[in-house]
């Protein structure tokens, strides 16, 4: 029998009311790929449960993480979630943090996990899907420990769009999408933080196994080309 998990989050944080509240605590995503898990239901029965697939996509600013996230999205059906999109819909929403958010951004920085891994759970949450891009997170240590803590949850996959600095400079600078960090002075800010604080990520799951690197220079349909047979691969698996 497959049921929908409600929630990804209650692994490790059996507080939380949810389907998943039923699942063993002791039971990770360890299983790169693995979307089920066994679980007893409240009758004692153990039925299949179909557990949420999240993909991180990391990379610098401007690697191409959302361009490449919308042609997953067209092609495999993942929902997906930019982190840095959440954030600057909050600032029109949540007028507390408004301003807390708009100078992190602005100065390049990381918004508190605390703030991001609640706006990611509340999407996916949400979501009636349960095929997730994590776009954009986690761009820390922090960020990425904070996540485990709150969710109990992994990632399956993560994908790194590898791309040069000055590739990058070219396309943030080109975005037009009026953004406050998409100008020469942020940027430098920001590509400082990604060696700083996102590397280590990065560096963290390729030592784990679960790192899929893909060379973002070439169109993006190019691409595109490399990112495709990683989702065409398992996509039976987590259908
Ligand atoms: N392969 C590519 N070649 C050239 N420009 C690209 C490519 N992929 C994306 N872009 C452009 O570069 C800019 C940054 O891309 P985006 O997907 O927003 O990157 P990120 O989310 O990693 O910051 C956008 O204007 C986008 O249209
Ligand atoms: O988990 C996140 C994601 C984004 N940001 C902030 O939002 C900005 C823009 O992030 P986004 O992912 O939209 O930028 P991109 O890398 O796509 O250019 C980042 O520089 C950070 O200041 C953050 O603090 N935490
Ligand atoms: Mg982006």
């Amino acid at each position: 029998m497959w049921r929908r998990v409600a929630s990804v989050f209650t692994l490790l944080a059996p507080s939380r009311s949810s389907v998943l509240n039923k699942v063993p605590h002791n039971l990770k995503f360890l299983e790169v790929f693995a979307t089920e898990v066994m679980t007893p239901t409240e009758d004692g029965v153990l039925s299949k449960v179909k557990t949420p697939f999240i993909t991180f996509v990391l990379g610098g600013p401007g690697s191409g993480k959302g361009t490449q996230c919308l042609k997953i999205v067209e092609s495999f059906g993942f929902t997906h979630l930019s982190a840095g999109d959440l954030l600057r819909k909050e600032t029109s929403t949540n007028a507390k943090f408004c301003d807390m958010i708009n100078d992190t951004i602005k100065e390049g920085g990381i918004v508190p996990s605390e703030l991001t891994v609640k706006l990611i759970q509340g999407a996916i949450d949400s979501s009636e899907n349960y095929k997730f891009l994590i776009d954009g997170f986690p761009r820390s240590e922090e960020n990425r420990s904070a996540f485990e803590k709150i969710t109990g949850a992994e990632p399956n996959i993560v994908l790194f769009f590898d791309c040069p600095e000055e590739e990058m400079v070219r396309r943030v600078l080109s975005r037009n999408e009026g953004r406050l960090d998409d100008n020469i002075d942020t940027m430098k800010k920001r590509l400082k933080t990604f060696t700083a604080l996102s590397l280590p990520v990065i560096n963290y799951y390729s030592e784990k196994g679960k790192l899929l690197k893909i060379n973002a220079v070439g169109t993006e349909d190019e691409v595109f080309e490399q990112v495709r047979p990683v989702f065409a691969k398992y996509e039976k698996e987590i259908r």
